[in-house]
């Protein structure tokens, strides 16, 4: 039976990643949207980069960026996976070669904000992606801490599903058995302040995640 995969996003401390190792985390993401509090340049990405384990995922999380500015990334991270959360067309988010994924911001009726279509028309649409993200619409991007009606999500869509959204150790174990998905991406959930993980609130989160995850394989 497959585990469900973790990824931690918007971390800005070596502190706090090496909590997030410590927790057994399958990828850590760095926020690449300079308006975002979790902001880290292309260096400093590079620098908490460096210091994963191997087999822990290194993922930058772009909005709308250029084609520089990925590269500036890129090429101090060239393994990076990248995570694209704004209008980007599949074209755009293909080009660099690296494996990327695609975040859907869902609304209330089931339609992706930006896009005029419903989850599984933008699955299809987005079907070079590794996965599919899906976070809450909100009046930003993303990292809200906002959850949406996950049972959107429940039906079977072309693309592997990372859930996101407003979860933390206390309701992750209903997400994932609500749309089972590949992984689970966490932010808001695991901060003490905005780009500020708190160790407590990410060991609770993997353990419930563990928690969810035996709870399936034993039913
Ligand atoms: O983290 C941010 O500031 C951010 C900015 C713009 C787009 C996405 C962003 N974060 C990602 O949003 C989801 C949900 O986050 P949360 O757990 O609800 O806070 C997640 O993938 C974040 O990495």
């Amino acid at each position: 039976m497959i585990r469900t995969r973790i990824k931690y996003c918007g971390l800005t401390r070596e502190d706090d990643l090496a909590v997030a190792i410590d927790c057994g985390v399958d990828a850590i993401g760095f926020v690449a949207y300079a308006r975002s509090p979790r902001f880290v340049g292309a260096a400093r990405a590079a620098e908490l980069a460096e210091l994963l384990p191997p087999f822990v995922t290194p993922v930058v999380l772009f909005v709308n960026p250029t084609r520089d500015e990925v590269a500036a990334y890129l090429d101090l991270i060239p393994g990076a996976t990248l995570q694209f959360h704004g209008d980007e067309t599949p074209a755009e988010c293909g080009q660099f070669g690296n494996p990327w994924i695609k975040a859907a911001r869902v609304a209330a009726d089931g339609r992706v904000a930006g896009a005029d279509c419903d989850l599984a028309s933008y699955a299809a649409r987005y079907v070079g992606a590794r996965a599919i993200l899906l976070d809450a619409h909100s009046d930003g991007f993303g990292g809200a801490g906002k959850t949406f009606d996950w049972r959107l999500a429940s039906g079977p869509l072309a693309l592997p599903v990372v859930l996101s959204g407003g979860l933390d150790a206390s309701n992750v174990g209903a997400g994932m058995a609500a749309v089972t998905p590949l992984a689970v991406d966490v932010s808001s959930g695991i901060e003490r302040s905005r780009g500020i993980k708190d160790a407590d609130k990410m060991r609770s989160f993997a353990a419930a995640v563990r928690a969810a995850d035996d709870a399936r394989h034993r039913a």
